[in-house]
């Protein structure tokens, strides 16, 4: 595919216009910063402020500011050579986390255990990985884990109805661990290749949440003692810093096997990606730049970092 097809256009267009605030805070800070010819001690400050203040994470605003106080420093410097720094440190970050997601078919079904706390695109992340899965020819099924909630089972009936795909849901209030063994039972029965589970995120009560995630994974590796074969923890980028505290904590209750960033179209916050890929090395496997479909993309590390960093070149 060439970058003018319509596909990558659009999808491009609107990570670029979803990272636009990312990008002028970094764009528009760095201008404000690199006015002056020689770069000097309190240049590198305000540069590490800005980063920081745009979620890239101390990690990376300190390594920035050494590389080029140690290979610039005394020296003329444009913001668009910080600009060129900047984004290859961040690809070089993210270049080794970019991982799509692979079905394996000697998994029958490959179980995926969705993980995260409401409201951080959850259920739409299922919805367009089982439309993905659907196109290309695989059998799909969603379980409506989240029993806590009727609107998440509601939500996640109305995506198997948009995508021809079954849903297996018990009443609210039924026990998540039986119905992920009924959903996987029937899932073995029916030949499914891909058996998409939904789990509730309440945050607020860690031990519960740690002991309900547990059981589901004992009950169904009953029925599959390779199951779950990915974990994975939607992260919404509007919460800014809030996604690395919530990357602990599901690190520490499930097993997480890689991470789905939502609504990086639309917020000031995209450089937390890079602050949680440098703190916890996890796997990227997609973004979601918007409410439709094809709007889950595989991660491009260098798409990302140079839109992030206000590149315009692309
Ligand atoms: N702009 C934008 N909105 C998104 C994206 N992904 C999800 N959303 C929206 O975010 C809201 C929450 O998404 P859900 O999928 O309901 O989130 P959830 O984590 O399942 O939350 P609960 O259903 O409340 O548990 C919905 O309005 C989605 O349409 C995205 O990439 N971009």
């Amino acid at each position: 595919m060439t970058d003018s097809t319509p596909e990558k256009r659009s999808w491009l267009q609107r990570l670029k216009a979803g990272l636009s605030r990312s990008k002028t805070v970094i764009s528009e800070g760095l201008t404000g910063i690199f006015t002056k010819r020689k770069l000097d001690d309190a240049m590198l400050e305000e540069l590490e402020d800005l980063l920081i203040t745009a979620d890239l994470g101390v990690a990376m605003a300190s390594r920035v500011t050494a590389h080029l106080a140690k290979t610039r420093y005394d020296k003329d410097i444009s913001p668009g050579e910080v600009q060129d720094v900047l984004a290859r440190e961040v690809t070089a970050i993210l270049e080794p986390l970019a991982r799509p997601l692979v079905i394996d078919s000697a998994n029958r079904p490959h179980v995926i255990l969705m993980v995260g706390v409401n409201g951080s695109g959850k259920t739409t992340t299922i919805g367009k990985l089982a439309r993905q899965f659907k196109d290309q020819g695989k059998r799909v099924m969603l379980a409506a884990g989240d029993t806590f909630r009727a609107a998440a089972i509601e939500q996640l009936q109305i995506w198997g109805t948009r995508t021809g795909v079954p849903v297996i849901a018990s009443k609210v209030g039924g026990d998540a661990a039986g119905l992920a063994y009924e959903a996987l039972e029937a899932a073995q029965k029916d030949q499914i290749d891909v058996l998409l589970i939904d789990t509730a995120g309440r945050l607020q009560n860690k031990s519960g949440l740690m002991d309900e995630l547990a059981k589901l994974v004992r009950v169904i590796r009953k029925l599959d003692p390779t199951a779950p074969h990915d974990v994975i923890l939607v992260l919404d980028a509007t919460t800014g810093q809030n996604a690395l505290n919530q990357t602990q904590v599901f690190r520490d209750v499930a097993d997480v096997s890689g991470i789905v960033m939502t609504k990086l179209d639309g917020t000031a916050k995209g450089g937390v990606l890079v602050a949680l890929g440098e703190k916890f090395g996890l796997p990227i496997h997609a973004i979601g730049v918007g409410e439709s479909v094809e709007d889950l993309h595989p991660f491009a590390p260098e798409t990302f970092a140079r839109a992030l960093v206000g590149i315009e070149d692309m």
